[in-house]
């Protein structure tokens, strides 16, 4: 296998058997109605050891926190607001009962944090790493769901917050371990990485809102999650580079294009990036105002052929879509 994006296309099925399912395979999560006034959202992700954590970037009580988040900010990409979570664990040899325990603790801070309960799961044994994978259930009031595909010319392009410092933090990371030395600013970026917070108040608001969001949450890095919109709604999303790098870590010693890149390409932010009309983002930005939180105008849509452009005094440049992408090689 060469492309994770490609392997999902070729498993999507033909025909689905389901009345109730409205939106399956090919957005954060699926819908399905339910019975009264709401609809059901459910999602799964999985976090591997080696690949999304060791245990020198993570400690076991935050591959936990971080399990769970990670899906939670998959149902805030809908509108939708998390209720249940099962788990499913492979458990290696060189994992203790205390490691497991500090590891389910981390889940039930997030659980406790949205008044979700964990309903259920299953657990094996396995050869090298931790794997574990957690389903999130949640609601959204019927027909408010928010997709990927409603982008259109004209609309603004926004995010919840500042993005590229969970790369940053995974850098630092790397270099120094989860027990090395670091300066308060660079403290700020580990900790992005290591307890990213989903945005569930603002992706309800969204919902709740009488407007046409476009939505989608930022795993594998903000061009990568625009060009998902960009595919999904057949239009092209142009980003301002000055406003990328306003959002961007405030690392003094760092080059602002490396700053730029860690946004654009380096993932697990796990804030939503979304389009939405001028005016509907003048009332959302007063909405969020009200909740002491932000919405960032970075950029605009326009008509064309699905892509996703960085402006710059210098012109524009096509952004190539090098984010996170299991089996390519980078
Ligand atoms: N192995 C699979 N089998 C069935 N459906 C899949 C599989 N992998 C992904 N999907 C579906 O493909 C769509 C896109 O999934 P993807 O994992 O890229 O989104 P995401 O969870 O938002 O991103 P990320 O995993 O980077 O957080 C979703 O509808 C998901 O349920
Ligand atoms: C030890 C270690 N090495 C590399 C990374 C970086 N990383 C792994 S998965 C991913 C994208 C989201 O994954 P998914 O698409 O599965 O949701 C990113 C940016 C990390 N977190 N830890
Ligand atoms: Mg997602
Ligand atoms: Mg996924
Ligand atoms: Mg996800």
């Amino acid at each position: 296998m060469d492309d994770e994006f490609s392997f999902i296309r070729s498993i999507v099925p033909r025909e689905t058997y389901q009345e109730r399912l409205t939106h399956g395979i090919g957005d954060d999560a699926a819908v399905y109605t339910g019975q009264d006034a709401w609809d059901e959202v459910v999602c799964v992700d999985a976090m591997v050891e080696g690949v999304h954590f060791r245990k020198d970037t993570l400690s076991p009580f935050q591959i936990g926190r971080k399990a769970l988040a990670i899906n939670v900010s998959d149902l805030a990409a809908m509108g939708a607001v998390p209720q249940f979570y099962l788990v499913s664990i492979a458990i290696p040899p060189n994992w203790s009962a205390e490691e497991l325990t500090s590891l389910y603790e981390g889940m039930r801070a997030v659980g406790d944090r949205y008044g979700m309960d964990l309903i259920g799961g299953d657990t094996v044994s396995i050869k090298d790493s931790l794997v574990l994978s957690v389903t999130a259930i949640g609601r959204v009031k019927k027909g408010c769901a928010l997709f990927r595909n409603q982008a259109q010319p004209g609309d603004v392009v926004f995010v919840t917050g500042p993005v590229g410092g969970s790369a940053a933090g995974l850098e630092l990371l790397d270099q120094r371990g989860r027990f090395g030395a670091f300066t308060e600013q660079e403290r700020r970026y580990v900790h992005m990485h290591q307890e990213p917070v989903p945005q569930v108040e603002m992706g309800k608001m969204l919902a709740e809102q009488p407007y046409r969001v476009a939505l989608n949450d930022i795993s594998d890095g903000l061009a990568s999650e625009s060009m998902e919109i960009a595919e999904a709604s057949g239009v092209q999303l142009v980003l301002d580079q000055q406003k990328v790098l306003e959002l961007s870590p405030q690392m003094d010693s760092v080059l602002p294009e490396k700053r730029v890149k860690w946004s654009l390409n380096g993932g697990e932010d796990f804030q939503l990036v979304g389009t939405m009309t001028d005016s509907a983002f003048s009332s959302c930005c007063e909405a969020a105002q009200q909740q002491g939180r932000h919405l960032y105008k970075i950029g605009f849509v326009r008509a064309g052929e699905p892509a996703v452009l960085l402006a710059s005094e210098t012109g524009e440049q096509a952004l190539q879509m090098s984010g996170y992408n299991h089996f390519k090689r980078r």
